[in-house]
């Protein structure tokens, strides 16, 4: 591991600039503003980091040091980089009802790069009909699919895929959908181990299609999966080195590290009608406290459980909630923090037969550590190492169960809706949505991931492989919020996703996992069942399991929904908070519903959309 290089900029020449845009959170979207703006030399951006600045880390780089922490390991082991508190903020949900009162780990990228840096590499894309939805259901203009496609393809740079899976057409309109010329660079596996092919197979043989193009709106079936991985160096590619290290020599672009964000400060405008006017934020460095102002700008990068923390603690919430912890409030807003929702996932482990090869073996066969490394270092970059999960299958629900199971899923959900009370408009409108979505298997709703090896569920046995299979529950019916319940800015948010709330959620990740079992077992790969092991068989043992078992994708978006202000939005569709002149997000808290997907490549998306649309407000 490389040694991290020192902040970018020293905390109190930061303080002494006014900037133009402040930007808070130097993550994921954040950068995406913070560069794109500043390509404008007349125009200055300061970014403010709680995390470190960490350079060439091989930890973060090398794809096979991410670990496990997203699939619920609580891992000390600081050799793993998700769940390591050096870079992770490691949030815990509120127990929750649905899990006999377990709680959900909640990883957060605490880095330069934020959780772009300490995530998964899924780079996927979700079907069509869900962005048009955008604009069309939440009355969002300019927000769909069509008018995002070109801001997808803006952020990559992309090479086609090297391997062909069983059923992978060579297909000329999937190069048509990505971009070359984009910062982050999108490539694909050239490496399998043993489990991918057979598993592709037997979902073939079950009657699930291979995807040979999942990004162009159409992303159901089995798929050979992208990942921002450098095809040459085999380096994770986030948005530290492509949307910030390039650009670190721009005199009008300054940004600090390990600077914690606080609070907002506002002042009433002059301007008639004009209301409250963001003059910039505070931050501590340390034990020392800064303020640094912002000439027209602050713009919200914070992650979708961080930037509510923030409005609440600067006045800006649900007025009860801030008088009750004696925050004077500024703007009663009371959709912030409400409408969070995310992916739960379930998952199983299967050990495998002998002789079958994962990536178990880096952990026992020395030989296969040396290859590894020397395939790693060659150029350019292949073998274990550079292994990111490489086939993946969202499918509709109709796919993996029979007609009667379906009908009887479909009444337990019209029997949920039917009770249900909704807080906003926009929450009616989401799940009238949801139910046709699901109802006509118009999208995916059921997820299968392939981890070609153990000891994520279960603990493994020495010189031993397995295939561990996770089920992600691609639109669940459950609300969430995020909000404070202190006022100090170092405590965590209270996280509650609600996860398994809804019978119909539950259903649903029961029957995914009752068909990776089935899905698995046609594959001739399987030994044994590990976790759940043959004990589980009935409909009832299932669901205990899967209540028992559950974390998240760590997807968690919609806590500052973009849409209109009387059906429940919190921000407009140029991305500004109502009642706020000039304080916009930027980050997954404005996606308005959750996509049937992995979300950072529409992260990416929607913050060069975003930073197009600030541009042009400002003529800049
Ligand atoms: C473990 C994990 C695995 C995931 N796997 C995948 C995957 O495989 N594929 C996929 O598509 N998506 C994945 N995701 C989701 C995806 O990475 C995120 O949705 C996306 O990166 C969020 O971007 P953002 O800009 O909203 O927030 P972030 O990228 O999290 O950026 C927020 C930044 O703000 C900083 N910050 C927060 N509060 C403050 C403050 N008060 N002051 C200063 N700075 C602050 C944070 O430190 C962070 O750097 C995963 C996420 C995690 C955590």
């Amino acid at each position: 591991q490389t040694q991290p290089a020192p902040s970018p900029t020293d905390a109190t020449d930061f303080a002494e600039t006014t900037f133009d845009f402040v930007v808070v959170g130097g993550g994921t979207s954040g950068l995406v503003l913070a560069s794109r703006l500043s390509e404008n030399p007349n125009i200055t951006v300061g970014v403010l980091e709680a995390g470190d600045y960490r350079p060439g880390d091989d930890l973060i780089l090398i794809p096979a040091s991410t670990g496990p922490a997203v699939l619920g390991a609580n891992s000390q082991d600081q050799s793993n980089l998700q769940g390591n508190p050096n870079y992770d903020w490691k949030f815990k949900s509120v127990p929750q009802t649905g899990l006999n009162g377990g709680t959900i780990l909640y990883p957060r990228g605490k880095v330069v790069g934020g959780s772009s840096a300490i995530n998964t590499m899924i780079w996927q894309r979700a079907s069509s009909v869900e962005y048009d939805l955008w604009e069309s259901a939440f009355q969002n203009p300019g927000w769909s699919w069509s008018s995002l496609l070109p801001y997808f393809a803006k952020v990559e740079n992309w090479s086609p895929p090297p391997i062909v899976l069983p059923g992978q057409e060579a297909d000329p309109s999937l190069a048509a959908v990505h971009g070359k010329t984009g910062y982050v660079n999108v490539s694909y596996n050239n490496f399998m181990t043993d489990v991918e092919v057979p598993i592709v197979k037997s979902a073939n043989a079950l009657g699930i299609r291979t995807n040979s193009n999942p990004d162009a709106g159409n992303g159901t079936g089995f798929y050979y999966m992208a990942r921002n991985v450098n095809p040459v160096t085999g380096f994770r590619s986030y948005a530290s080195p492509a949307y910030f290290e390039p650009f670190v020599g721009r005199p009008n672009l300054k940004l600090v590290s390990e600077a914690l964000v606080t609070k907002i400060n506002f002042a009433n405008s002059t301007v008639e009608g004009k209301g409250l006017v963001a003059t910039g934020v505070d931050f501590t460095v340390g034990n020392q406290t800064f303020t640094v102002k912002a000439n027209k700008e602050v713009i919200l990068a914070a992650g979708s459980l961080k930037t509510p923390q923030l409005l609440e603690l600067s006045g800006v919430g649900n007025a009860t909630l801030l008088k009750s912890l004696g925050i004077e409030p500024l703007l009663d807003s009371p959709q912030i923090g409400e409408n969070l929702q995310d992916h739960p996932v379930t998952y199983s482990d299967f050990q495998t037969k002998d002789g079958v090869v994962t990536l178990d073996q880096l952990t026992f066969n020395e030989t296969f550590v040396a290859e590894a490394k020397a395939n790693f270092s060659h150029t350019p970059a292949h073998g274990a190492l550079s292994y990111t999960d490489a086939i993946i299958g969202p499918n509709t629900f109709q796919a993996v169960v029979n007609a009667s199971q379906f009908n009887s899923v479909l009444a337990l959900l019209d029997k949920e809706l039917k009770g249900r009370k909704y807080p906003t408009e926009l929450q009616q409108l989401q799940f009238t949505a949801a139910r046709e979505l699901f109802a006509e298997g118009k999208i995916a709703w059921i997820e299968v991931v392939n981890v070609p090896e153990g000891g994520v569920v279960s603990v493994p046995t020495a010189n031993t492989s397995y295939v561990t299979t996770v089920v992600i529950q691609l639109h669940p019916f459950a609300r969430g919020s995020v909000h404070i319940n202190s006022t100090d800015p170092t405590a965590a948010p209270v996280i509650n996703p609600n996860f398994l709330a809804s019978e119909f959620d539950t259903q649903v990740l029961t029957h995914g996992l009752q068909f990776v079992r089935k899905m698995l077992n046609n594959s001739g790969i399987v030994a044994e069942y590990h976790a759940p092991d043959n004990t589980v068989q009935t409909d009832a043992q299932w669901e205990s399991y899967v209540r028992g078992h559950v974390g998240s994708t760590a997807h968690p978006l919609g806590t500052t929904a973009m849409a209109p202000q009387h059906i429940g939005g919190v921000v407009d569709s140029h991305l500004k908070i109502y009642g706020l002149s000039n304080v916009r997000v930027v980050d997954a808290g404005i996606f308005p519903f959750t996509l049937s997907a992995a979300i950072m490549s529409s992260v990416y998306a929607v913050a060069e959309k975003a930073a197009d649309i600030v541009k042009a407000d400002w003529k800049i």
